[in-house]
């Protein structure tokens, strides 16, 4: 059968002399239709490892879509090769109109301008906000606005790194709707957090990071649960 969704193999990110990330000999899969976990602690890789992943910072090893290295392209190309991102922090124009800024996306990935449309129609509140500042509207809307983004080009693989943190229930709930029906029809979701909580709603597994390294996977989200505490109990008894 053919690969589909994520591979990455050996992924390693330094900042200058600090290694940030070290998953050299190690495999990391992000298969179609399901949801993925990668938990750990601040400072414990999450971003930089999605960061490799999409390529918007140097990163030594490979990264597989759908069976294809695409370690070589630039973010852009990852992106039109079918991987989306929604980054920590947003990174959106915050004076720009919701509506501008996806038009934005669009107009850098060359999308159909139908795309925008279609974004806004992702979550209704978005529609009700197309010609607000981005900058004016809540952290979950704000949230909505990225991941619609993020989808407009109907992505085989979706990273989402802290997509839940700081938000309302209401808006949480919505967001892991959305989720779980990206996974049902196929798409390969990869979920980075400090914590597993309502995540664990929609994951059906992942990995642990510390300091940079897997330390622990599994297919079973009570399993990672409890992996994730044993290895934040080691780190405060060690
Ligand atoms: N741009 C940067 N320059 C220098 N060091 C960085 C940079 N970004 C991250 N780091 C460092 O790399 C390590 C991993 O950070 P990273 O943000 O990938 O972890 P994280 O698990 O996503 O943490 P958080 O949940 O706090 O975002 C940390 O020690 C962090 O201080």
């Amino acid at each position: 059968m053919s690969e589909t969704g994520l591979r990455a193999s050996g992924l390693t990110v330094r900042y200058g002399r600090a290694s940030a990330l070290n998953l050299a000999g190690t495999e990391l899969r992000v298969p179609a239709g399901r949801v993925t976990l990668v938990v750990g602690p601040n400072g414990a890789g999450k971003s930089s490892l999605a960061l490799a992943m999409y390529g918007s910072v140097p990163a030594g090893g490979q990264v597989f879509l759908g069976g294809r290295d695409v370690s070589a392209l630039p973010t852009r190309n990852r992106a039109r090769a079918g991987l989306a991102l929604v980054p920590q922090g947003r990174q959106l124009f915050a004076r720009m109109s919701v509506r501008e800024n996806l038009m934005v996306s669009a107009e850098l990935l060359r999308l159909d301008p139908a795309r925008v449309e279609q974004a806004l129609d992702r979550f209704p509140i978005l529609r009700t906000r197309a010609n607000r500042p981005a900058g004016v509207l809540s952290g979950g809307e704000q949230q909505m606005m990225v991941v619609a983004r993020a989808l407009m080009t109907d992505p085989s693989v979706l990273l989402l790194d802290e997509m839940a943190t700081g938000l309302a229930p209401l808006i949480v709930e919505d967001l892991l709707r959305t989720v779980r029906d990206l996974a049902r029809s196929g798409t390969a979701v990869l979920l980075a957090s400090p914590t597993i909580g309502v995540l664990g709603q929609v994951a059906d597994g992942g990995v642990v990071l510390m300091r940079g390294r897997v330390v622990a996977e599994h297919d079973d989200v009570a399993e990672l649960d409890a992996a994730y505490q044993a290895a934040m109990g080691a780190v405060v008894e060690g």
